[in-house]
């Protein structure tokens, strides 16, 4: 028998004229009607069990209609649009065709006279239909593999570009870069109507947004992206930094693993264009592999690391500051006009720029103002805008800044890049180098690395500060997968199955498939829509929202697909009657979400006889009636406006906690939990190795070609060792690198037996003034590795220096472990 469906699901109708729909039908609560919900087997109106809702006793009247147990009502989205097809078709062979005439006339309209290296190969990839991965350092013109395309595609019919970029405050000047022919706008909240308008009359050719706007966005989502169907059709989208999109990248970003697929299925896109400028052979794979294509054969471009134009050096300076001074004021650097120089901690980047500024002032004939500024994210929007513009022209010979500084910066006379700490690995490096020289023209570019290691202390730091212990893990494993009750309900449909009727051969047959299922591991529990709030998680957890995100896209990553993850929302529902607690009762009759969570309470020994409000989880009561989330919301915003159309209707609807949103089973094993956990913990313990190994091995490559003292430098470049630093950055991206972690941690085991008794004294001591709070193993850690965290943060734990950050040159786990054992002997 056809099944009834929600009222509200996925599209708005009426309640009323939904359920005199199946009441015609006789099936309103009639035959497959059930009058509990299938997260219980409770009934709402007797409070019985397991009988259909015709022969409830239970007396008042039933606002909705839960669907039967064991029959999923399943949501189907809306078709993507069919794809674009290609301007060229694939030759005789199965091959790119050679480029037609038409494609350099175009470039020649954008207002280049040849290809450069690549371009050509990548934008006859794009108009022949196939997604292509571009590998280009930084300069070499990856823009024009997306902009040539999507002018083409413009040209031929009505259509347009997706260009997804990260750096939203960039874009504006992204547009502003492009070639004139192109015409382009970027999404954000205050487009304007005549915008909006040209983007679906298909009057614009490229379209910028970031992965937030996308991903939210389209058909469901909550952006300012016009849906599917009110695009014109879309000839490919092109996602920027897109080594963004691996989790072996230096640089992953959860929201970038679902854009793929929101491309697919939402807009129907099928060629993408992923450019970046540093991935490594592992991670460009990993980028094509997630971009659909092929593996080599979609990597269409990958050049040299470094750019030959580049000359590198490096020194083990003792009196960095002085070295600093005498490298910028020597030959190599001091004619240069336009320089870079980055530290890793936002305080020094002021001190620095002070120091240059005191030190050089007199050397160069330039206003003190001139010289050098510092650069940080922390600083506001119009002082950062003020120091890139002076820079940008040319008044401003040196940023001292942190790496927030030259993300999509288009200036191609940086001559110079001095790091003044060692960069947190080899991409980083390549990508903060890349900013030098785009013009091809020689430019220089030293670092600075501390003898002793001191650099990588502190970013051993960053690094531990993304990681969580198993503990941990567990708490979310429970938090994602909380226990369902559909395969005791499918049991006792079963039962009741075979105890009522006998059954007929449609649904022996039925049964059968079912019982196939669960034979075959499949599972009874389809996935439940689960709201994970984030402030609340963030502060029981203690980790940082981003690292919630990113243990919850493993998970979507496994093979068994764990858990599907949706847009960001607000979960909790909050229904306020001005009119008292009869119109709360009067808002019940017409509104089955307030109904079913007057049910509930009710059920649960709540009294609403005096209330004239409620509040209650709307994704975890949507779910368990089987309704889709968005029209339910939309209900439920809908009451505060009267039904007759006069204005407010007396009733406040308000939405709050920002939650993960995500569908999860929930009727994993223990086993299976267990497995969960253990999977989770392998992958941030076997990320934090890798990552530290990566950081030891850049370390090391650095020392091999460091020489000590700057000052050598400062004349003249020394080529062979240039040379060599090339070649090793090379073979990191062309090649798996050989990482070996154990050479630090036996010199850092001996000086940890020396210092262990007073590590453990400090721990004591710690503990005892802060007896009224609770610590971990992993929070005493932290702080002593000056690591702030959200329940600990560094404003207030940093206060204390006897013991924040006092033993950040020993290994991080260690001093965890002494901690729990501290922790345990307090007890
Ligand atoms: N075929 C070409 N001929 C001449 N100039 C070109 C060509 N292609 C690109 N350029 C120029 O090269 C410069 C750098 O190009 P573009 O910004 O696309 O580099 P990119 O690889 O995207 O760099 P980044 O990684 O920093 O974004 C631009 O000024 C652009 O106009």
């Amino acid at each position: 028998m056809k099944q009834p469906h929600s009222p509200v699901l996925g599209m708005l109708v009426p309640l009323q004229v939904w359920k005199q729909k199946w009441q015609k039908k006789g099936e309103w609560f009639g035959g497959g009607g059930r009058c509990f919900d299938r997260g219980s087997d409770t009934c709402f109106r007797c409070g019985g069990t397991g009988h259909w809702a015709s022969e409830c006793k239970g007396r008042g009247k039933t606002f909705y209609l839960p669907w039967p147990a064991g029959s999923r009502p399943v949501y189907e989205p809306p078709a993507p649009p069919p794809p674009m097809e290609p301007l060229y078709g694939l030759g005789q062979d199965g091959k790119v065709r050679e480029t037609p005439e038409e494609v350099f006339q175009a470039l020649a309209e954008l207002g280049y006279s040849a290809f450069r290296q690549g371009q050509e190969v990548a934008v006859m990839r794009i108009l022949s239909g196939l997604s292509t991965l571009v590998v280009l350092s930084t300069g070499m013109g990856k823009s024009l593999c997306y902009q040539l395309p999507a002018y083409l595609y413009a040209k031929r019919s009505k259509c347009i570009t997706l260009v997804i970029s990260p750096l939203v405050s960039l874009m504006d000047d992204q547009i502003s870069g492009l070639p004139p022919h192109l015409k382009a706008v970027c999404i954000h909240s205050n487009m304007s109507k005549s915008q909006r308008e040209a983007v679906k009359g298909g009057k614009v050719h490229v379209l910028l947004l970031s992965p937030e706007a996308l991903v939210g966005g389209g058909r469901v989502g909550s952006s300012c992206l016009p849906s599917a169907d009110q695009l014109p059709p879309v000839a490919f989208a092109c996602i920027d930094e897109a080594h963004c999109v691996s989790e072996w990248s230096h640089n992953f970003r959860p929201c970038y693993l679902r854009l793929c697929k929101v491309l697919r299925d939402r807009l129907g896109v099928r060629c993408l264009l992923g450019l970046t400028a540093t991935a490594t052979l592992a991670t460009a794979r990993d980028v094509a592999h997630h971009l659909g294509i092929q593996e080599e054969e979609g990597i269409a471009v990958r050049s040299a690391a470094v750019p030959p134009n580049l000359h590198l050096s490096v020194s083990t300076d003792r009196d960095k500051d002085q070295a600093l001074v005498l490298l910028l004021q020597g030959e190599r650097f001091g004619g240069l006009d336009s320089v870079i120089v980055y530290c890793t901690r936002r305080e020094e980047t002021a001190r620095i720029a002070a120091l240059i500024r005191t030190r050089l002032q007199g050397s160069i004939r330039c206003p003190l103002k001139w010289i050098a500024d510092s650069y940080h994210s922390g600083m506001s929007a119009i002082e950062r805008r003020r120091v890139q513009n002076n820079f940008m022209c040319g008044q401003l010979r040196i940023v001292v800044a942190t790496v927030a500084f030259g993300m999509g910066l288009d200036k191609s006379d940086v001559r110079g890049i001095v790091h003044y700490n060692m960069p947190k690995n080899f991409e980083s490096y390549v990508q903060e180098i890349g900013r030098a020289g785009r013009d091809g023209k020689p430019a220089h570019c030293h670092l600075f690395l501390d003898p002793e290691g001191g650099d990588l202390h502190e970013l051993r730091r960053h690094i531990y500060a993304d990681t969580v212990d198993f503990f941990t893990i567990k708490k979310l494993v429970q938090k994602v997968f909380p226990r369902c009750k559909c395969l005791e309900l499918h049991r006792k449909q079963q039962d009741l199955n075979r105890v009522r009727n006998e059954p007929s051969s449609d649904q022996i047959e039925e049964q059968a498939c079912r019982d196939d299922r669960m034979s075959g591991q499949q599972r009874v529990c389809y996935k439940h829509e689960r709201a994970i709030p984030m402030q609340q998680t963030v502060e029981s957890l203690d980790i940082r929202e981003e690292g919630i995100e990113t243990l919850l896209c493993y998970l979507e990553l496994h093979p068994q697909c764990w858990v599907e993850m949706l847009h960001p929302t607000f979960s909790s529902c909050r229904v306020v009657c001005y009119g008292g607690p009869q119109q709360l009762r009067a808002t019940a009759q017409s509104s089955p979400p307030v109904a079913v969570c007057l049910a509930r309470e009710r059920l649960a020994g709540v009294d609403h006889t005096h209330a004239s409000s409620v509040e209650f989880d709307v994704i975890a009561l949507s779910d368990s009636m089987g309704w889709e989330v968005l029209p339910v919301k939309r209900a439920l915003r809908q009451l505060q406006w009267s039904c007759h159309g006069t204005g407010n209707s007396g009733i406040l609807v308000e939405f709050s906690d920002l939650s993960f949103h995500l569908r999860s089973y929930g009727d994993l094993t223990d086993q299976e939990m267990d497995s969960v956990c253990n999977f989770l913990h392998h992958r941030v313990t076997s990320r934090e190795t890798a990552t530290l190994c990566q950081l030891q091995a850049c370390f090391r490559a650095f020392q091999s070609v460091a020489c000590q003292a700057s000052a050598l430098y400062s004349e003249r470049v020394d080529k062979e060792r240039s040379s060599r630093l090339k070649a090793l950055l090379m073979d990191y991206f062309e090649k798996k690198p050989a990482l070996d972690e154990t050479e630090l941690m036996c010199r850092e085991d001996e000086e940890l037996r020396e210092w262990e008794g007073q590590i453990r004294s400090d721990i004591r001591n710690f503990l005892s003034i802060r007896q009224d709070e609770k610590f971990s193993g992993r929070a005493i850690a932290r702080i002593f590795h000056g690591i702030g965290s959200p329940c600990y943060p560094a404003q207030v734990y940093g206060r204390d220096r006897r013991f924040w950050r006092k033993y950040i040159h020993f290994d991080f786990n260690r001093i965890m472990r002494l901690a729990t054992e501290e922790i345990i002997r307090c007890k």
